[in-house]
Order: C-alpha cells, then structure tokens, then sequence
C-alpha cells in the first residue's frame, strides 16, 4: 500500500466512526478492527499505520468533525509530510482545495471543555486524556506474585504506584501469551487497581461489587480476600455480567454472580441489606478520565446524558450504601473527572446520610479532591478516576 492510500483509507475509518458517534452506534475501536476485518488482504503494517492515522485524527478534534476527510486534513494542517500525500495519486485523497473545510483541533465540545475546568482540570491534564495509555497488568495473587510474574513474562515490564501492578508498551499483545490463559495476570489499568486497594479488603470478610460488570474489579477484589470470604458481583447487564464466570475461572476466584432488575435492586439484595463488610460502587459514568483508550467519546456525550449518568450515580451509592454494615464501608469510583460525577455525588451522600465518614485515602498516588481523591493520567500516568471511602458508623 502507498502511504497516500493508507491516507484514503483513515479517512474511511474516520468516516465510519463518526457516523457511528452521531447515532450511537460502536465504539472506534471496533469500527477500526471490523474495517480492517473487512481487508484481510491489507499488511500488518499497513494497518498499523491507518490506524494510527485515524486515531491522531480522533485525539485531535474536540468536536466531531463534519467528515474524514476534514478531521485528516486537521493532522496534515500541522504536518507538512502528510499534507503532501493529498496528492490525487490513484488510491490516495485528492489534492486539498483551496477553501476546504478543516476540523478544529480541540481537547473536547465546548460545553464539556467548560465543565472539565469547572472541575479543575487545567490544560496540561486535559490534554494528558488524549495521550496513548500504556497496558498495565495486575499480577493475580491468588496464583502468582508481581516479582514471580515479571520473571516469567517475554519481555521487561516496568512498576507502578499499585502493589501488583506491571507496566508494558501499548498494544503488547499479552492476550495471547500462556501466562494469560493460566490466569496468573488480568488486564487492570494501575488507576482502576488502586481504586481496589481503596476498600481496603481482607481475607474472610463479605464483600459486594455492586457494579461488576464483566468484573475488571470483582477480580482484584477477590485476589484480596485470597479466598476467604464471600464475594458477590451484581450488575444490571447481563451479557456483561455473563463474561466474568470464565474470567473468575480463569483466575482461580470464587464469586457469586446475580443478575439485578433496574429500579429493583434492594428487592434482590435483601440477604446482603445492612450485612455487608465491603461495597464496592463503580458507578456507570461519562467516562471522561478513559479518553486515552476511546477518545471518540467525548464526541458522544451530550449534557442529557451526563444528567442521566449522576441521576444513576446517586441511585447506586444509595442502595450500595444500604448494604453496608454497621462499622463497614464503601468505596464510590467513577472513572470520571467531572465534580458533578464524583465529588457532588459524594457530597449530596453525605449531606444526607449524617451517619457516615469519610475514611483517609491512603493509596501511594491520587489528590485530594471534596471528600475524595482524584487520578489523572497527568499527574499519576493512570486514567482518570475519582473516588471516595466512606465508613458507616
Ligand atoms: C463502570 S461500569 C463497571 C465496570 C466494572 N466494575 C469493571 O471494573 O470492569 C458500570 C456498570 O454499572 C452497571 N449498572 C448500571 N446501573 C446499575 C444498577 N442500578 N445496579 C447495578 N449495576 C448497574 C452497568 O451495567 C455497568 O456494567
């Protein structure tokens, strides 16, 4: 392929993602992955770089672009190199015009760049939500550790702030490797690790993820309690929810999974109501702090949407607190960066639960931020979060 043609075809996965992001339709990730399915016949390396073509695109424009083609030439605008393979050659785009449209560049919508520094996000950390994210591992303690982990691995990993925590390059394709099928590692950026160790879980004790989707965390979880102890993954989405049983064999964790009906929860829970030693909350979010890994998202998110978001968040701290034993916690995570998700959420808790706490954070990363903490990939190199542990008294 010429690298004029690798142009023409990033511009066509542009145009399918942002038809995608105007009707709600797959994520970028999959678009891209599904158009070069649909090519067997392009190279490995190929597709590399159309990928990452497409992908300076998405990271650049905070707006959704009008086309491809436009959302291109907003790259090529700061690339002379680029801008030259606008050349009319028989697979690439044809030479720019003279009035074309451009896409902005831009960290997000305007409206959502206002609430980001509303929320305190200075420039240099908003634009660190658009960087490449590394592939961070956490080295499953039920089956290994992360020193006898590092040994085994292919290649060098590097530490970080979480205490099970390995750092590899992006796009490693671990997946693949031995030492995943036999469990002895999950896939866990450090941020969405340390907001594990928040609950502060130990062997022997009860312990509800409210939220466990496919079980990203109620793995962590379980490798905390080592075995011991009850640990019970809810989510309202059952294909999710349906992928953690093979993970959790994968791992060696024992977890009991049970399907929740919305607007119903407490009903199906009355046997863990006010018994509970640990709650984990990941509350369903804006995904404002994940942009590394699908930028395009910031094209998606509508104000309709956020208010929907921190309707919900409100919903879930309140029946995961109602769980919660007398002297128990919970932890409360978005992985989010907007106060109106995190902070606010916390704040209206507390306002009107007087007989809570709020616990120290204690995580070796994070600032404080309201009742909480808060990670950014700026300041900790992990995605973004906020989160908060709060003790019933
Ligand atoms: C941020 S995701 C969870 C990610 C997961 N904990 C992990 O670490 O991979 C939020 C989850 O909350 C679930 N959810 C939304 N409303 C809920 C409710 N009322 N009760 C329980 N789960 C809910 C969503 O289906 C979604 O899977």
């Amino acid at each position: 392929m010429t690298p004029a043609a690798r142009v023409q075809s990033a511009i066509e996965v542009l145009d399918a993602v942002i038809a995608a992001a105007r009707r709600e339709g797959a994520s970028a990730e999959r678009i891209t992955a599904d158009w070069l399915k649909a090519r067997r016949f392009i190279g490995s390396k190929d597709r590399r770089a159309i990928r990452d073509l497409a992908w300076s695109a998405i990271r650049l424009c905070g707006e959704v672009p009008e086309t491809g083609r436009a959302a291109m030439l907003a790259v090529a605008r700061c690339d002379p190199a680029l801008a030259a393979l606008f050349d009319g050659s028989k697979y690439g785009p044809a030479p720019i015009g003279e009035d074309e449209p451009v896409a902005a560049a831009g960290l997000a919508p305007a409206w959502l760049e206002e609430r980001l520094a509303a929320s305190g996000i200075s420039r240099e950390q908003g634009a660190a939500l658009l960087d490449r994210a590394p592939l961070d591992l956490r080295a499953n303690r039920l089956k290994t550790t992360r020193d006898r982990l590092a040994a085994v691995l292919p290649v060098a990993a590097q530490t970080t702030q979480a205490p099970d925590a390995l750092r590899l390059p992006a796009g490693t394709p671990v997946e693949t490797w031995p030492e995943f099928a036999e469990g002895l590692f999950e896939v866990q950026d450090t941020g969405s690790q340390l907001t594990c160790s928040a609950l502060d879980v130990r062997p022997g004790e009860a312990v509800v993820d409210l939220c466990a989707g496919a079980g990203g965390k109620t793995l962590a979880l379980a490798a905390a309690l080592q075995g011991e102890g009850h640990l019970l993954a809810c989510d309202i989405d059952r294909p999710r929810l349906s992928r953690l049983a093979p993970r959790a064999a994968r791992a060696a964790a024992r977890v009991e999974t049970r399907l929740l009906d919305p607007g119903r929860e407490a009903a199906a829970l009355t046997d863990w109501q006010g018994r509970t030693d640990a709650v984990m909350i990941d509350a369903p979010c804006s995904g404002t702090g994940t942009w590394r890994r699908g930028p395009e998202a910031r094209w998606r998110l509508t104000s309709q949407a956020l208010a929907r978001y921190t309707r919900t968040q409100a919903d879930v701290l309140r029946i995961g607190a109602g769980l919660v034993r007398p002297g128990g916690r919970l932890t409360y995570v978005v992985c989010s960066l907007l106060d109106v998700e995190g902070p606010e959420v916390v704040a209206a808790f507390l306002a009107a639960n007087p007989g809570w706490r709020v616990a120290d954070q204690q995580v070796g990363a994070g600032t404080p931020r309201g009742a909480g903490c808060r990670l950014t990939p700026w300041d900790d190199s992990t995605d973004g979060f906020f989160f908060a542990t709060l003790h019933r008294l």
